[in-house]
């Protein structure tokens, strides 16, 4: 199914099972100063018999991007959703909160979904009228380089469109964190590092960012701290020189391998 973004009303709304309450996800605010953007604390999650996170806790400051790596089925996007609070954990809390005060999360799903027959540009119309905040709809396209497609019905727009519009809707209403799910995923390399270029400027202006992503070469060029997400639990969690240098590799990707093939020795 499709993932909405929280912060906004749905025009397509997800089960129930996909909007839990904000008493069920534990949300809480973090204490406004110096404190994390948002923290999750303790998350277990099982599928069925599938126990897909073991208690993982993952806390990403103002400014911090934050690269969510670990191979297929290794429970990213299940870890993303409890971030964004689409989703709660069997177990676990989830702090949302930011010095500023502002305590929006703006997601990205894995595969984001719009209402057939609107335009990009209509769409994000759509979700500005539900922020206080006035959106610049035309400066949201273009910033995710889609200034030429802004009157273009979404399902006329490519996958890797959708994907930057998706991007372009977890933007509006200026929040302080940024989950995105796979946001390079469709994209041309150009685009990708456009988009990794988005990521840096949104750190900079002080968003914490948490994506999972493929792409390790603009991941370890990029990232502040890189989390390989293995067997439901974080099998490296730091920079990500020294997480390449934990296992004496040369880059990220080769380190990639040596860590989830060693998953169960340097699991921790
Ligand atoms: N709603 C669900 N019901 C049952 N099992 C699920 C559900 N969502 C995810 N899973 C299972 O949980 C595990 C983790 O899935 P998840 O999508 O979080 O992995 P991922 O790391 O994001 O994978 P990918 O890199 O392929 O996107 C997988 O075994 C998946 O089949």
């Amino acid at each position: 199914m499709t993932d909405e973004p929280t912060t906004m009303p749905n025009p397509e709304p997800a089960t129930t099972a996909e909007t839990d309450s904000d008493e069920s996800t534990g949300e809480a605010a973090v204490p406004a100063s110096n404190g994390p953007a948002i923290a999750a604390t303790d998350l277990s999650h099982a599928f069925g018999d599938v126990r897909v996170l073991d208690g993982v806790s993952l806390s990403v400051a103002p400014g911090e991007i934050v690269a969510l790596v670990g191979p297929n089925g290794s429970g990213k996007s299940t870890l993303l959703r409890f971030l964004a609070r689409v989703r709660a954990p069997d177990e676990g809390t989830v702090a949302v909160g930011s010095e500023s005060g502002r305590a929006r999360v703006g997601y990205l799903p894995q595969q984001p979904g719009f209402r057939a027959g609107f335009t990009a540009a209509d769409t994000l119309e759509f979700y500005a009228q539900f922020v206080d905040e006035d959106v610049d709809v035309a400066g949201v396209l273009e910033r995710v380089g889609l200034a030429d497609a802004a009157d273009r019905r979404v399902d006329a727009l490519s996958g890797g469109m959708t994907r930057l519009l998706g991007l372009g809707r977890a933007l509006v209403g200026d929040p302080a964190v940024v989950v995105l799910d796979e946001p390079a995923s469709g994209l041309d390399p150009g685009m990708v590092e456009r988009l990794f270029g988005i990521v840096s400027a949104l750190a900079d202006a002080g968003v914490a960012v948490v994506l999972s992503s493929h792409n390790l070469g603009p991941v370890e060029r990029t990232a502040d701290r890189v989390v390989v997400l293995d067997g439901g639990r974080f099998v490296a969690d730091g920079d990500p020189r020294a997480v390449v240098e934990s296992v004496g590799a040369t880059d990220l990707q080769t380190a990639f391998g040596d860590l989830v093939a060693t998953e169960e020795v340097t699991g921790r």
